[in-house]
């Protein structure tokens, strides 16, 4: 069977307060993106993983994709599988990729071998797996809060806009992030400044670890204004970086230097 996991933005990421567990509290619309691994699982005699498109960093036994399996293993006896994995997300990118995968390794061995799990029962696993891994057991847009793990519908649509993302060749890891930002309460309510209108975003919606990562990276403010200097109706980093992304009212012709950087442009 093969599924292909997707990235997902942050419109938006507010982190609130530091958790006695020593995790933080967030608020932030995730929105999934179609740039996609390719994910195959198959029945096989021995269990193996293997790897095509970008490297991961870590052994494989910490592959998220390999987790996610043994997690299932463990409550279900899951018989042996190959597992292929094809990674064309940017890591360290805030895009969720490994998050994503996890939660599609979950979804397709659910399905493969008939286990009967309910949306819940994935997003339970998904929760011990990463913060981010629930979201994409619905995988639709959704306000999330707490852990980030925690979901809430909203009306956001990117619906007919042009998303551009930039990935320049720097992964941040998302304990660097974490580690710079100073958690407090936020003077505007995210899930209201979304459901006004996107041209209105710019001026009122920000990304909390852009201040500290910004200063340390300043290629990445640099992209930012470059994507508002091309007519973006709104830009911002993804997540805990280092993507950045712009949304446009059309597709967008980008200067021959972001040629350096990994840049993804779709229509959605
Ligand atoms: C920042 C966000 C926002 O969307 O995503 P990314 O941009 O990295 O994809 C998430 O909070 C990332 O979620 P995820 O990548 O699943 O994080 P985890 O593996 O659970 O945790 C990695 C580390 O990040 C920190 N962490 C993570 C989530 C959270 N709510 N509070 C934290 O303090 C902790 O130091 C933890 O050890
Ligand atoms: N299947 C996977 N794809 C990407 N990263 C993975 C995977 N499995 C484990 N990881 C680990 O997760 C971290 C990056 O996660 P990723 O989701 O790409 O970044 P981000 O949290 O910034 O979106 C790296 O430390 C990487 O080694």
């Amino acid at each position: 069977m093969v599924f292909f996991p997707n990235a997902k933005i942050n419109i938006g990421l507010q982190i609130t307060a530091k958790r006695p567990d020593g995790f933080h509290n967030l608020e932030s619309c995730f929105y999934p993106v179609p740039l996609n691994d390719l994910l195959e699982i198959i029945p096989a005699s021995y269990t193996s993983f293997t790897l095509g498109g970008m490297a991961i960093p870590g052994d494989i036994s910490t592959n998220l994709c390999v987790r996610a399996y043994e997690r299932l293993k463990q409550d279900f006896g899951l018989p042996p599988v190959r597992i292929h994995l094809h990674k064309l997300i940017p890591i360290g990118a805030g895009l969720g990729g490994g998050s994503a995968d996890a939660a599609f390794t979950l979804r397709l061995l659910n399905e493969q071998f008939m286990l009967g799990l309910s949306v819940e029962q994935l997003e339970n696993y998904a929760r011990e797996l990463g913060s981010d891994c629930a979201f994409f057991i619905q995988n639709r847009p959704m306000y999330c809060f707490e852990k980030g793990d925690q979901f809430a519908e909203i009306e956001v649509s990117l619906n007919g806009y042009t998303l551009v993302l930039i990935y320049p060749n720097l992964a941040i890891s998302t304990a660097e992030a974490y580690a710079g930002v100073r958690p407090h309460q936020p003077a505007a309510s995210l899930r209201a400044l979304l459901q006004a209108p996107l041209e209105t975003w710019k001026g009122t919606i920000l990304n909390d670890f852009e201040k500290s990562l910004f200063s340390k990276y300043p290629i990445l403010g640099s992209l930012k204004q470059e994507l508002y200097d091309l007519g973006a109706l709104y830009a911002s980093m993804s997540g805990s970086g280092s993507t950045i992304y712009g949304i446009f009212a059309q597709p967008v012709e980008l200067p021959a230097h972001f040629d350096t950087y990994q840049v993804w442009q779709k229509t959605l």
